[in-house]
C-alpha cells in the first residue's frame, strides 16, 4: 500500500477562510475531503501520532480500530482543532489549512464530532434539542423564544425521519433510551449539514436492536456525509464497513476491507489476537 497516493496536490495555495460555514465549498476535486500527513503528537516524549497519513474520501464510510491507546481519540482531536500537531499538516479538501482554525470554526465549518457520551439537554423535548442545534447562538431562551424558518422547519422533519424519532418529537430527551439519545446527539450534528461526522464508539451500551439501527443510520448517511467511526466492537465494525484502517503506536498499521485486516498477521498480533 502507497499511503502517499492520494497526497494533496501542494501546489493549491491554502486560502484563507472567511465564510464560516466554509464546509459546502470544499474543494474535494481530488477525492479526499480530510487529507492527514505527516502528523506527529508528543504528550511528554510519548509519541501519540507518529508519522500519521491518512485520507478520507468525499463521502466515505471508514472504520478506524486498533488496541487502546493506539491514537484513535488523538487522531479526532486534531482534526477537531482541539489538539494541535508537533508537525504535519491537516487539510479539509485541496486548501483548508485546519490547523490554522479553532475548534469553534471547525465544528461550524463543517466538521461535527459525536462524542462518546450522549450530551442531550434532557429537560427539553426532543424538538427542542434539535432546535438549539439549528443555532450558533446557544443561549436556551434566545433561540426557543425565537420564530423558527420554514427552511429550518423543514430540516428539522427531515432530521427527524433520518434519525427516527419522529414519533417521539415532543417527549423530553431525558425519558429516550440510550440509543435514542445518540440518535438525537447525531441528529443535532446533522442540523449543521457537515461535511464529515467523527462517531466515537456509537454502539458502545445499545442494546443488539439499536446497534442494527445505528448500522442502518451511519450506512445511510455516508454519501451525503464522509463519516468517520471509531469503534472496538468488531461485529458492529464488520456489519458497516467498506473500508477499514487499523491504528497502532499512532500509525496506519493496515488497510483494506475488513476482511482484508482481520487476514493480515500484523493486524492479528497486535490486535485482533488479544
Ligand atoms: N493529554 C494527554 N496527555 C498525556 N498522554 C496522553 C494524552 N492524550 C493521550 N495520551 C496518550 O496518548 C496515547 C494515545 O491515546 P489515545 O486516547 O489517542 O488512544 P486511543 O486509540 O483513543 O485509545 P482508547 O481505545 O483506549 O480510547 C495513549 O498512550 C494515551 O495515554
Amino acid at each position: 500500500m502507497n499511503p502517499f497516493k492520494h497526497a494533496r496536490n501542494w501546489s493549491t495555495r491554502a486560502l484563507p477562510v472567511k465564510d464560516p460555514n466554509f464546509g459546502h465549498a470544499v474543494d474535494t476535486s481530488h477525492g479526499p475531503i480530510l487529507y492527514i500527513e505527516d502528523v506527529n503528537v508528543s504528550f511528554d516524549g510519548f509519541k501519540a501520532l507518529n508519522n500519521l497519513n491518512l485520507f478520507i474520501d468525499d463521502g466515505e464510510l471508514r472504520c478506524i480500530i486498533g488496541p487502546n491507546g493506539a491514537g484513535k481519540t488523538t487522531m479526532m482531536d486534531v482534526i477537531t482543532g482541539k489538539t494541535k500537531p508537533d508537525s504535519g499538516s491537516i487539510f479539509f479538501g485541496q486548501q483548508i489549512n485546519l490547523q490554522h482554525l479553532s475548534e469553534h470554526q471547525i465544528s461550524r465549518g463543517g466538521i461535527g464530532r459525536k462524542f462518546q457520551k450522549p450530551t442531550v439537554f434532557e429537560a427539553l423535548s426532543v424538538y427542542e434539542n434539535l432546535e438549539l442545534a439549528t443555532a450558533d447562538d446557544k443561549r436556551v431562551w434566545h433561540i426557543l423564544s425565537h420564530q423558527l424558518t420554514g427552511a429550518q422547519r423543514d430540516k428539522i422533519d427531515e432530521v427527524l425521519y433520518t434519525i427516527g424519532l419522529s414519533q417521539h418529537v415532543h417527549n423530553s430527551a431525558g425519558n429516550l433510551s440510550h440509543g435514542q439519545k445518540q440518535w438525537l446527539e447525531i441528529g443535532m450534528l446533522l442540523m449543521q449539514s457537515p461535511r464529515v461526522l467523527l462517531v466515537d464508539e456509537p454502539v458502545a451500551g445499545m442494546t443488539g436492536e439499536e446497534t442494527e439501527r445505528t448500522a442502518e443510520l451511519l450506512t445511510s448517511l455516508a454519501g451525503k456525509h464522509s463519516v468517520i467511526v471509531v469503534e472496538h466492537d468488531m461485529a458492529f465494525v464488520r456489519s458497516i464497513a467498506k473500508n477499514v484502517t487499523v491504528l497502532h503506536q499512532g500509525s496506519v498499521l493496515a488497510e483494506g476491507t475488513m476482511d482484508q485486516v482481520q487476514s493480515n498477521p500484523k493486524v492479528i498480533e497486535v490486535y485482533l489476537g488479544e
